[in-house]
């Protein structure tokens, strides 16, 4: 993997592409095609449904990979939005070093990165780890509710139902996270709020020293606006904010809430595949600190 580091005194960073993707796509499972529509159908209750009727159901029970599976499984007939296994081992990897104690994941959708990311970080910190899943569809949340409970992980993750921005806001407000900060972001909502979540994270000092943020979907359909955020030096992203100063609130930036420029990244850019085996790369950033 190559890494681009951001100080305050470095050149503007070129972030280089690794080659983890190039072993062409070998998932055990491969997705129906996602078609023109490919979500909020109907298609989320019948998996929820069919795995509620399955004969083995109590097999299930406690059991993250066996749900995972019948997800995966599900999905090789209707499409289903999810991380799947590739990009998923990559992220269950790193979580099993880096031990996070707090995590946020913005978008659930049916829980499948919920399930596969909040076991793996309960196995490697234990029963305090705490796993915040937002999921704006009250529908999709009362599936990742079901199915974490069906997954045992009921003590670990707390379903945040309703918009990533307010949640964020909330967290900070009601002092819900340890020392106010989080240990372990992924993003996975809609593309253009990545910037704006995570500029309102860094704002309300959310963002911990030695953190890792992950974003999904770097190239399908890819987010230039967030790639140049984490990979930009202190300086230009003081010139970013100077910038847009007096011209209004860009859409990016929540109440004022502009970021934080001080705060250095380092990012890794990891070359994947989607379940349905079209290329795609998640961005890896650790947070360095300030100044
Ligand atoms: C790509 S899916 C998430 C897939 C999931 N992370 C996985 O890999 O299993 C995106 C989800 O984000 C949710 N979403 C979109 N905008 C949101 C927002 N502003 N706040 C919270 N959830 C949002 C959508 O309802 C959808 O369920």
């Amino acid at each position: 993997m190559t890494k681009t580091t951001a100080t305050t005194d470095a050149p503007k960073p070129v972030t280089k592409t690794t080659t983890a993707g190039e072993g062409g796509f070998n998932a055990k499972y491969t997705y129906a095609e996602q078609g023109e529509t490919y979500y909020n159908d109907g298609r989320e209750l019948d998996l929820l449904s069919h795995i509620f009727s399955l004969p083995h159901l109590h097999s299930l029970r406690n059991n993250p990979p066996a749900i995972l599976h019948e997800i995966d499984l599900f999905a090789t007939r209707r499409y289903l939005m999810n991380i799947g296994s590739l990009k998923g081992r990559i992220i269950t990897t790193l979580l099993a070093t880096h031990a996070p104690r707090t995590s946020i994941e913005l978008g659930g959708y049916v829980g499948y990165s919920t399930i596969l990311f909040a076991s793996a970080v309960r196995d490697a910190v234990g029963p305090e780890a705490r796993y915040y899943c937002v999921e704006a569809n009250p529908v999709f949340a009362a599936i990742i509710m079901a199915l974490v409970d069906l997954a045992g992980l009921r003590d670990t993750v707390r379903v945040l139902v309703g918009e990533s921005t307010m949640w964020i806001k909330k967290l900070e407000q009601d002092r819900v996270l340890e020392n106010g900060k989080v240990d372990f972001l992924f993003l996975d909502h809609v593309k253009s709020m990545y910037t704006r979540d995570l500029k309102v994270l860094e704002s309300l000092g959310m963002v911990k020293e030695g953190a890792v943020l992950v974003a999904d979907n770097m190239v399908k359909p890819g987010n230039p606006e967030y790639h140049r955020w984490v990979n930009a030096a202190p300086e230009e992203k003081r010139g970013m904010v100077e910038k847009t100063k007096g011209r209004g609130e860009p859409a990016n930036v929540v109440d004022g809430l502009e970021g934080d420029p001080e705060l250095s990244y380092t990012s890794e850019w990891v070359e994947s595949w989607e379940p349905q085996g079209v290329r795609d790369a998640i961005e890896i950033t650790r947070v360095l600190g300030r100044g």
